[in-house]
């Protein structure tokens, strides 16, 4: 069955879910990172992004905030882009844990090997991989300068929240080292956790989530820059970790209710990939007890459920003026 959307049913939606949601109060900032406890919990932008470049955005969309978990969708997609879909899955794999984000039962549960990159030990795992090994600096710059390529802009450390997690990841050294136990970490384990601590404290907006997740949904092309970013074969690889563990132990729920896989961070973003479509994304400090932002999601899922969208209707979508 054809559904046939329209760019300006698109923009009410976005502006409608602004309005709709703007006023909820559910939620609590992080504050096992002492920085994000400080973040204004008002703060709440929207974004989409369509195959064309065209983009709506609505509230704080230009806000910098932390992008945390976020941003283990692009370092998986280094690793894909540097190993290939088959070792990622020897290396690290693709499993749901079911479990939060920062579990350490999942790595003893999994028999030794991290589960999926979009959870903290197999994103402790990715950053490892990213080549070159061993150059701390090089790999840094890969990392960026990826997620520079699928944003369409860069992302800005903010060396507050970096300090703030630096001093607080008790439970990622632990990690690190269990990692390391088991043979599933492959450079320096504290390197490894200082890049991953790092790449969590960049700093971007919602708008630029919207952008790389456009990409992903337009298999690998940024669909601002129109720069190849990374192959279409990969593409399917990356959007079936997003949907099999995007929102962690609450990601069947999610999928459920919305239709549409995403990742969250508990900087407050969340981004969602509509394969062939479009890329959505929205950001709210107030976080539920997952780790995933409230009015984000309530967001997202007006948006998908408003348009009618959901990824296993079977639907095909096409985007009209
Ligand atoms: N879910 C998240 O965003 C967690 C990211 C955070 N940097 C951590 O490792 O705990």
């Amino acid at each position: 069955m054809n559904n046939k959307i329209s760019v300006s049913q698109i923009k009410e939606a976005v502006q409608q879910a602004y309005e709709q949601v703007k006023g909820d109060t559910g939620g609590n900032n992080a504050n096992y990172i002492p920085y994000l406890a400080n973040i204004d919990k008002n703060l709440f932008g929207i974004s989409v992004c369509l195959l064309n470049g065209e983009k709506f955005n609505v509230g704080d969309y230009n806000y910098r905030f932390g992008i945390e978990s976020v941003s283990k969708v692009p370092t998986a997609i280094l690793i894909l882009r540097q190993y290939g879909a088959k070792k990622v899955l020897d290396m690290i794999g693709a499993d749901a844990t079911g479990l939060p984000f920062n579990s350490i039962m999942a790595i003893l549960l999994e028999n030794d090997h991290p589960s999926t990159p979009l959870v903290n030990a197999g994103a402790i795992s990715a950053c490892s991989m990213v080549q070159p090994i061993g150059d701390s600096t090089k790999k840094w710059n890969a990392i960026v300068e990826n997620i520079t390529d699928l944003c369409n802009d860069a992302p800005q450390l903010i060396d507050e929240l970096y300090k703030s997690e630096s001093a607080t990841n008790f439970n990622n050294r632990s990690i690190a080292w269990l990692l390391k136990n088991y043979n599933r970490i492959y450079d320096d384990p504290d390197m490894s956790l200082d890049l991953y601590t790092r790449q969590c404290s960049l700093g971007v907006t919602s708008e630029m989530l919207s952008v790389a997740a456009a990409t992903i949904a337009n298999s690998g092309t940024n669909p601002v820059s129109k720069k190849q970013v990374f192959a279409a074969e990969l593409a399917p690889k990356i959007t079936s970790m997003i949907a099999s563990v995007g929102f962690y132990q609450h990601t069947g729920d999610w999928m459920y209710t919305s239709g549409i896989p995403a990742k969250t961070g508990v900087g407050g973003g969340v981004m969602g990939v509509f394969p062939g479509v479009l890329g959505i994304s929205a950001f709210a400090p107030p976080l539920d007890n997952a780790g995933n932002s409230v009015k984000a999601q309530l967001a997202i899922k007006f948006i998908m459920n408003k348009l009618g969208l959901n990824v296993f209707n079977g639907e095909q979508i096409s985007v009209v003026e």
